[in-house]
């Protein structure tokens, strides 16, 4: 039997399946998703089984045999394998870096392969042969045995071990060495015979009355138990139990015990709600597609408060009760432990959660529950996609537009793309909610996008849900015009309005959510006066200030002005460059209302394990009246005593250099605003701007979500920005703008030729090169070019053909180049 490798290296020279021989002793252990360690020239690398084959084209001879296998259970299944070669693909990645993606770092690192008994659970099993009966044996008196040594133990019993694995008798563990994956702790267990206790019992002096109440103890409860635990619960000392252990009546020996970052918590049992008439009819569109085995997305769109949540959780239930499994995604900010709990709450111990404050033993343990089917349900951030299930019915991503979605590095994926990709192998279905659906899924609703679809590129089903439940109403949003605060002498960062409704709120003992929101590095410029912010004229953008320079820019297509002094528009001086500061507001906060208990929520008070959730919780306990921070303070909470709502600097994202920039104000803004009032107590949100007159400020005021997408997709199509063309972002990097300079002009011209080949109404247009808006990053000067395209475009031949000739061009040069599918930051 031969194998075909894609080893761990990823360069593209060695980014192709490599063939090996299966030998004899190892053909029951290799499967497709094996790992396994091969040679490689001098050396011996990991790598991943993608196909196996009875024969090769290559002279037998030749070929090398696999060196080992690294795992009894293979990490990735055949649909993993694949979905590997489709992402390498899509998103112009190494198909070793794609695979690597899907497999918890500590599988990454050194191991040591052992096994542990355990009860098979589920269907019928084979009787198990006396020789495998004795295996079983053996193993169960060590708790877990290296396999190296038990296969050297049991020479010839390979395949019949491999059966105990297969069957669920044995389990494989990866005992990773020095970084120590699997955790252990002292056990003490009882005698085989447990009768002899009694006689034990008689035989200790009276004056040893602890190790009396030792044995005692095993006799009520004859299941081993960590020393810990033992010697807590009956306040005695380890010698005590030493002692009964040297006599040979106890014996205590270091265990593998699963590290479970939930286990000190309990859950309260929650029970399906009756559904209100608009859930019950979104639910019922799930189910049906889920008994019909329908690859269906549907794009859930719902009202902040309008309860996905319960249609989430109800929907599982069916998948559940079909005998599939459910990936529920979300962004890994709002993973929360009121998020956790829900789906705890619901679902107990049939729920793995995987994310990335997990350590990384504690990741493998969550991942490992997966592998081994004890959980059919698995909530996580972005790389939980990957979650290694056989039978999937349902996949949930939960706030679809969050940019959290996509990941920046290699691979850069998009898990929406991944979600559909892995639905289309199970015949799964997939929901995509959110109350702010992205542009780029709203359309595949429509007529136009459903003419257009594909069977890589579906059409969504759009669902509904336009009320709150039991009939709560939305708060009401108040616009705050800025410039007139400042024509009026306020100068601070609080409107008149906004400072009374605080006032307010902390006489009623009634709760405060404050934005502040600042992201990228960029500053736009601005006129206090009356609003002006300074656009390119080609691109549709707002232009950055570039201190070095005293220039303010276009960050796609390099336009350039010199710094304003006045306002063009109405020749005020009041014009600059913008940004504010979290900590600022705080201290404003202190000055004016004294007394009040802040808690500031962003990147510098949260870096601490543990901490966003500490400080939710004490929000939630009303220790404090105001909760300030960026946007992370306004996904998914619900708290109860929260009134008000207030956006301070709503234009702070409206004017980044992005052509996403209005689509997110209007999300943020919706978002936050749907954070007041969703209890018993009717909420109110202020909107600070100085642009009130902008359609995104002015539609997230209104809750009025169809308005702003038609006036959004409008500016899209007029720019030929997603979701009408795609977008790959090029990104070249060298110590030498020269040399940069060259090869950027080089892959555009070629990039150029091959869009005139394009045949039919395909269509493809290349920006650039221009600098990057980060120009420089460690020493290296960045450029970068941008494709436009759409139709039946092979992207992917493109992309190949060009940087195939850029590569031959520099070889040896250290440029790279770093391709982005679908970008969503254009940095
Ligand atoms: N059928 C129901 N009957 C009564 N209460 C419900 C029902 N469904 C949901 N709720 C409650 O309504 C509140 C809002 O629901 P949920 O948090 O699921 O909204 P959401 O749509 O996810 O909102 P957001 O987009 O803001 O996260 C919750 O407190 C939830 O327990
Ligand atoms: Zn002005
Ligand atoms: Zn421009």
């Amino acid at each position: 039997m031969y194998a075909k490798v894609i080893v761990d290296v990823p360069a593209k020279q060695t980014n192709r399946a490599f063939d090996y021989r299966v030998p004899d002793s190892m053909k029951d252990w290799i499967a497709v998703g094996s790992r396994v360690g091969v040679p490689f020239g001098p050396r011996t690398l990991q790598g991943f089984v993608v196909e196996l084959h009875e024969g090769s084209e290559m002279d037998a001879g030749k070929i090398k045999p696999i060196g080992q296998t690294l795992d009894l259970t293979p990490p990735l299944t055949p649909e993993l394998v694949k979905l590997g070669r489709w992402m390498s693909r899509t998103y112009m990645c190494h198909e070793i870096t794609a695979l690597q993606a899907m497999i918890p770092g500590a599988l990454k690192a050194k191991y040591e392969r052992h096994v542990c008994a355990r009860e098979p659970q589920g269907q019928q099993h084979a009787l198990l042969l006396p020789v495998q009966q004795e295996i079983m044996q053996f193993v169960r008196s060590r708790e877990t045995v290296e396999l190296d040594s038990l296969l050297a133990r049991y020479a010839s019993e390979g395949a019949l071990i491999r059966q105990l694995i297969v069957e669920g008798y044995l389990e494989e563990i990866q005992l990773v060495k020095d970084r120590m994956t699997t955790k252990k702790a002292l056990t003490v267990f009882p005698p085989e015979q447990l009768e002899q206790l009694d006689g034990w019992i008689e035989e200790l002096p009276a004056r040893a009355a602890k190790q009396k109440e030792v044995l005692e103890h095993f006799k009520q409860q004859p299941d081993p138990i960590k020393l810990t635990e033992l010697l807590s619960e009956l306040n005695i000392s380890a010698s005590t139990v030493k002692g009964l252990a040297e006599r040979g009546w106890l014996r205590i020996e270091e265990v593998e015990v699963q590290r479970d970052p939930y286990a000190s918590r309990s859950f309260k049992p929650t029970s399906p709600l009756p559904l209100t008439p608009e859930q019950q009819q979104v639910y019922g569109r799930i189910r049906d597609s889920l008994h019909a085995r329908q690859r269906h997305v549907f794009l859930l769109q719902g009202v902040t408060g309008s309860g996905k949540t319960e249609v989430y959780l109800q929907s599982i239930q069916s998948c559940l009760d079909l005998g599939r499994e459910a990936i529920v995604l979300v962004p890994e900010i709002s993973l929360t432990p009121q998020m956790v709990e829900r789906f705890k709450g619901r679902f107990g111990n049939r729920v793995a959660v995987l994310h990335s404050r997990l350590s990384h033993g504690e990741r493998y343990d969550e991942w490992r529950k997966i592998v081994r089917r004890d959980v059919q349900v698995v909530i996580g951030a972005r790389s939980a996609i990957f979650a290694p299930f056989t039978n999937l019915g349902l996949i949930i991503i939960d706030e679809e537009h969050e940019t959290t979605y996509k990941q920046e590095e290699s691979p850069k994926y998009h898990a929406r793309d991944v979600a559909v990709a892995r639905a289309r192998y199970h015949g799964a279905s997939v929901v995509l909610g959110s109350a702010t659906p992205s542009l780029e899924s709203i359309f595949r609703t429509l007529p136009q996008a459903r003419q257009q679809a594909t069977e890589q590129r579906p059409a969504f089903e759009l669902l509904s849900m336009p009320s709150r439940v039991e009939g709560r109403p939305l708060p009401k949003v108040n616009i705050v015009d800025m410039r007139e605060e400042l024509k009026n002498g306020n100068r601070s960062m609080f409107s008149r309005d906004l400072y009374k409704a605080i006032e307010e709120r902390l006489h009623k003992k009634e709760q405060i959510v404050l934005l502040l929101n600042r992201r990228g590095y960029a500053t736009f410029v601005m006129c206090r006066t009356c609003g002006y912010v300074a656009d390119c004229p080609h691109c549709d953008i707002s232009l950055t200030y570039h201190q070095s320079s005293k220039a303010i820019r276009c960050h796609y297509c390099g336009y350039a002005e010199r710094e304003l002094s006045v306002c063009p528009d109405c020749g005020s001086e009041h014009i600059r460059h913008f940004g504010t500061g979290t900590q600022r507001v705080e201290e404003e906060l202190g000055k004016l209302f004294p007394g009040i208990r802040v808690i500031r929520m962003d990147v510098d008070t949260t870096t601490e394990k543990g901490s966003h959730e500490k400080w939710l919780t004490m929000f939630r306990n009303r220790q404090a009246d105001v909760l300030l921070g960026t946007q992370m303070v306004a996904k998914g909470l619900d708290f109860p005593y929260v009134t008000l709502v207030g956006a301070l600097a709503a234009d702070s994202v409206l004017n980044l250099p992005d052509f996403r920039s209005a689509e997110r104000t209007f999300q943020l803004l919706t978002q936050v605003a749907g954070r007041a009032g969703r209890h018993q107590l009717p909420g109110e949100v202020f909107v600070q701007t100085y642009t009130p007159e902008h359609y995104s400020i002015i539609s997230a005021s209104r809750h009025d979500y169809a308005s702003f997408m038609q006036k959004e997709m409008q500016m899209r199509q007029l720019h030929n920005y997603p979701p009408f063309h795609r977008l790959v972002l090029l990104t070249l990097s060298h110590e030498q703008v020269p040399l940069l300079l060259r090869s950027g002009e080089m892959l555009a011209s070629r990039l150029k030729e091959l869009s005139q080949s394009l045949a039919g109404r395909a269509e493809m247009e290349v920006l650039g090169p221009v600098a990057s808006p980060i120009s420089r990053i460690k020493d290296r000067y960045r450029f970068q070019c941008m494709i436009k395209y759409r139709g039946e475009t092979d992207i992917a031949s493109i992309l190949e053909q060009a940087s195939t000739v850029l590569d031959e061009a520099v070889k040896g040069q250290k440029l790279t180049l770093s391709i982005d599918v679908d970008p969503l930051l254009l940095m």
